[in-house]
């Protein structure tokens, strides 16, 4: 198989006419399965848009993104909505979890809608929870836990998944050094065992050592290593 992910020649602007702000201008890449991928430039870069774009939460104004070999920029909302949901698992702070739900039933959820075996959750759930260090805390719903927990239950239930591609914006940003390396080898540990690639955005310099690949956005491009 080719590629996980292509984009050939992405760009995305918002606005129109004067007023129109170029923020991606030709972004062309292919992530291969398998790969921690860091995804870095300064405030405004783009770097959240490139990410909405990858997941399908948002369409190009020009240019192609394919997943999986399939052009995912130009499927109606429905269909991209049910890929994310089945192949992704997202990780960003405005993709909430459900405030009524307690940590556990939120990453059962995820395999719930991803339409996984129902025999498979109770394990997954477990195992994905103990990753990132929460379960003392299952049975407590959002409103109770820290902004990092939080955090670290998007990470748990995108880990449950384990899905081909996880999408993570700043996932350790709220996390203190020893919380953020423990995240990073549970992804390590993922994508050995299975085909999974992530691509998070990050400023952290101890992160940025120890990934497969760092990608700047710099002037809406990606510069040349
Ligand atoms: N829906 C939108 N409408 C108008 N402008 C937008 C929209 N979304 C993003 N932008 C603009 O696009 C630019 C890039 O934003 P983006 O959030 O992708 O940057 P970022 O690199 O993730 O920044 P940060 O590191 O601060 O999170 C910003 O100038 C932002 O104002």
């Amino acid at each position: 198989m080719g590629a996980l992910l292509k984009l050939n020649q992405v760009e995305r602007s918002f606005g129109t006419d004067e007023r129109e702000v170029k923020v991606l201008k030709g972004i062309t890449a292919e992530f291969p399965s398998q790969q921690l991928i860091a995804l870095r430039g300064r405030s405004g870069s783009g770097k959240t848009t490139l990410l909405n774009l990858i997941g399908g939460l948002d369409q190009p104004t020009n240019g192609e993104i394919f997943f999986q070999e399939q052009l995912i920029s130009s499927l109606p909302e429905k269909l991209r909505t049910e890929m994310r949901r089945c192949k992704m698992g997202i990780i960003f702070q405005s993709y909430g979890l459900v405030p009524m739900m307690t940590v556990e039933e939120n990453v059962e959820f995820g395999l719930r809608i991803a339409d996984i075996d129902r025999t498979e959750w109770k394990q997954r759930v477990a195992e994905a929870i103990e990753l990132v260090g929460l379960t003392k805390r299952k049975k407590h719903r959002p409103f109770e836990l820290s902004g990092g927990e939080q955090q670290r239950v998007a990470v748990a239930r995108a880990m449950a998944l384990k899905p081909p591609l996880i999408l993570a914006d700043e996932p350790t940003a709220e996390l203190d050094t020893r919380m953020a390396f423990r995240i990073i080898h549970a992804f390590q540990e993922l994508l050995s065992q299975t085909d999974t690639t992530v691509i998070m955005t990050t400023h952290d310099p101890g992160i940025l050592e120890i990934v497969d690949h760092v990608y700047t956005l710099e002037d809406g491009q990606f510069a040349q290593e």
